[in-house]
C-alpha cells in the first residue's frame, strides 16, 4: 500500500504550552489534526472555565492563516476546583474535560491532588453531567519503583476511585504498561486509554543507550519491552477503547539537556509518519484510521471528522527537522531511530 486515505486525525492530549513556544509549536499538530486535547498544566494552571476561554483565545491567536483546528480545553482539577464552574463550562462546550494529576507526578503538577477525599464531590458532579476526567495515572510515593508507578496507581487510586464512581468516564492517559491496557480492556464502557506515539517505539533502553538521553526521558517513563509490545497490539487491534494522544510534551533543549532535565517528548511533527510505520510493520495500515481518527470521537461522545486526508508512503525518507526554532530556544524533535518513509499529502 503507497497511500492511505482516512478521516482527518486528531490528537487526545497535548501540550501546546503558550507565548513563544505555543506560536512555534502550534503549526506542527494544525497542520496534522483537526482537533486536539489541550492539557492545562501551564505556569500557573488552567483552573477556571474563565481561564480556559482566555487559554483558547490565545491559542487561536497563534494559529497559523488557512489552518483548521479546534483545541477542545480541560481544566486542571485541584483540591478547590468549583464543581459547578466545571459543569457550566462543559456543558457550554468551553471545556471538554477535567485532568486529574497526582501533584508531584509530573511537569507543574504542584497543584494537583494530595488527598483524593477532597475531589470526590466534584468528580461525583461530573460524573453526572457526563464530563471525563483524563487522569495521569501514576503515584507520586517517592518508596514505588519509578517503572511500577502506573501499575500502582491503577491499584491503589484508579480501581477504587471508580468502584466509588462507577459513572464517572475516564481516560487514562498516556498508558505505558501491559497493565494498564489489560485494565483498560477489561474495564467497561466508561474507560478508554491514550496512547503516545513514542510509546509505541521506544522501551526504557532507548534512555540509556551509550550514555543518558534526555530527549527520550518522558513521564510516565518508558517501560520494558513486553508492556511495548502490549501497547503495539492494543493500539493496532481496532479495539475502540484506545486512541492516540501524542502527548507531545515541548521544552526546550536547554531544560531537558540538564542535570535535572525536563520530563517530555516533543513529537508532533512526525507523529503520524511514525504511527503508519508502526502500523505497517504490524501489518495493521487498516486499523490505523480507527485509533488516529475514530475511537477518539466515540469515546468523547464527539462526531468524526468530515474532512478526509492521505498519508502517502514516500520511496526515499521523508526529512524532518531534528529541531525546531522557537522564540525561547530550539525544541529537539522525537528520534524513532527508523527512517520515516510515511507522511501527510500536501
Ligand atoms: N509527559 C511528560 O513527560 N511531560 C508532560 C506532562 C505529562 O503529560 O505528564 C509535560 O507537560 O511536559
Ligand atoms: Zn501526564
Ligand atoms: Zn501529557
Amino acid at each position: 500500500m503507497t497511500t492511505l486515505t482516512i478521516r482527518r486525525p486528531d490528537d487526545w492530549h497535548l501540550h501546546l504550552r503558550d507565548g513563544a513556544v505555543l506560536n512555534a509549536v502550534l503549526p506542527h499538530t494544525s497542520e496534522h489534526f483537526g482537533r486536539a486535547i489541550v492539557m492545562p498544566n501551564l505556569v500557573p494552571p488552567v483552573v477556571t472555565t474563565a481561564q480556559a476561554n482566555a487559554y483558547r483565545e490565545r491559542i487561536m491567536a497563534a494559529l497559523p492563516a488557512g489552518h483548521d483546528f479546534t483545541p477542545l480545553m480541560t481544566l486542571y482539577l485541584t483540591e478547590a476546583t468549583d464543581a459547578a464552574d466545571v459543569v457550566a463550562g462543559f456543558e457550554s462546550g468551553a471545556i471538554t474535560a477535567v485532568k486529574l494529576y497526582p501533584a508531584g507526578a509530573t511537569t507543574n503538577s504542584q497543584s494537583g491532588v494530595r488527598n483524593f477525599e477532597n475531589v470526590l464531590p466534584v468528580l461525583e458532579r461530573m460524573a453526572e453531567a457526563g464530563v471525563p476526567l483524563c487522569v495521569h495515572g501514576e503515584v507520586t510515593d517517592p518508596s514505588v519503583d519509578i517503572f511500577d508507578r502506573e501499575a500502582v496507581f491503577i491499584e491503589k487510586v484508579l480501581e477504587p476511585l471508580r468502584q466509588r464512581i462507577p459513572q464517572l468516564r475516564v481516560i487514562m492517559e498516556h498508558v505505558t504498561t501491559k497493565d494498564g491496557v489489560d485494565y483498560v480492556s477489561g474495564g467497561g464502557d466508561n474507560i478508554g486509554a491514550t496512547i503516545t506515539t513514542h510509546h509505541l517505539i521506544i522501551n526504557r533502553n532507548a534512555l540509556f543507550m551509550g550514555g543518558i538521553r534526555p530527549h527520550y526521558y518522558c513521564l510516565p517513563i518508558a517501560k520494558r519491552e513486553v508492556h511495548r509490545l502490549a501497547l503495539r497490539k492494543a493500539a493496532t487491534s481496532g479495539n475502540s477503547r484506545f486512541f492516540l494522544g501524542t502527548d507531545s510534551a515541548p521544552h526546550v533543549d536547554p531544560l531537558k539537556e540538564s542535570a535535572c532535565g525536563c520530563a517530555g517528548v516533543f513529537s508532533s511533527t512526525n507523529t503520524l509518519g511514525c504511527l503508519a510505520h508502526v502500523f505497517e510493520e504490524e501489518n495493521a495500515l487498516d486499523k490505523l484510521e480507527a485509533f488516529v481518527s475514530l475511537n477518539g470521537p466515540a469515546f468523547y461522545r464527539l462526531p468524526v471528522s468530515e474532512q478526509m486526508v492521505t498519508l502517502r508512503r514516500y520511496d526515499e525518507p521523508v526529512a524532518f527537522p531534528a529541531k525546531i526554532e522557537t522564540g525561547d530556544g530550539q525544541v529537539t524533535l522525537f528520534d524513532p531511530m527508523f527512517a520515516i518513509h510515511w507522511n501527510l499529502e500536501h
